[in-house]
């Protein structure tokens, strides 16, 4: 495993230094080179702050390379964009406010995503857990006192930043509604399993911190049931 992850860690870095290059030579592109610096900040972050803060579960898939084939062809479908749009129309490529807009969300998103799995530390997974483990505790406090889901939501933010930053407007679109659907879908059964994990302590939790951090996602509400009105 050390010698895997010395590997992507490495290749992060030359996507990194790449970026870097790009940006400082070829002026006409410097978003793609920014791009490729954000992306490989955020995936070796993953890895560095779950090595750093939950070491027990750290293993290869905590870069979250492989996140998903839906994550890899998500990716490759902007970097065509990007690059067909960069040909055939790049005044579409322009740098506007937009970019400038984007970049800040990749920042803001990429802090808050980070952030929130410093707070959350041991009880922080990749992968949602259906069964307690011991050291699982409730988190209430620093981001998860303003928002339940503060890592859904820096990671959307983050993504959403990254088509700003390109100037995709075809994936702009597609990355809000998709990546909205999956988050929507992930916290509905994120929170199925702390209810049953916390029960009335994360019933109290979801009143107190109504908001879930991502846009018009409520989570996985109780069904009330009505009682008859006396007539
Ligand atoms: C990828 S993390 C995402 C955490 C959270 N949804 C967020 O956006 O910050 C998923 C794991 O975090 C755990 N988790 C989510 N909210 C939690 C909370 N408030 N306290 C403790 N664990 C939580 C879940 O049980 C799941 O195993």
């Amino acid at each position: 495993m050390l010698h895997e992850s010395a590997i992507r860690s490495y290749f992060l870095g030359l996507v990194g230094g790449a970026g870097i290059l790009v940006t400082l030579v070829h002026c006409e592109v410097w978003t793609w080179g920014v791009y490729m610096l954000a992306m490989s900040v955020f995936h070796f972050g993953e890895f560095y702050v779950t090595a750093r803060f939950n070491s027990k579960v750290v293993n290869l898939d905590s870069f979250l390379l492989n996140h998903s084939n839906e994550y890899l062809i998500a990716a490759a479908v902007s970097w065509a964009e990007f690059w067909l749009e960069q040909w055939l129309f790049p005044s579409v490529k322009q740098v506007s406010g937009l970019v400038y807009l984007g970049l800040v969300l990749i920042v803001v998103g990429d802090g808050i995503r980070k952030y929130a799995m410093y707070t959350a530390g041991v009880s922080f997974n990749h992968l949602v857990q259906d069964t307690k483990k011991d050291d699982h505790t409730l988190i209430k406090h620093g981001l998860y006192g303003i928002v339940r889901h503060p890592s859904y939501m820096g990671w959307y933010l983050f993504s959403v930043g990254t088509q700003l930053l390109l100037v995709n407007p075809v994936c702009l679109v597609g990355y809000a509604v998709f990546i909205w659907k999956f988050f929507s879908e992930r916290i509905v059964s994120e929170e199925y399993y702390l209810l049953r994990h916390f029960g009335e302590a994360y019933r109290d939790y979801q009143k107190q911190v109504p908001l879930t951090g991502v846009p018009f996602v409520q989570g996985c509400v109780p069904v009330v049931t009505r009682t008859p009105k006396q007539e």
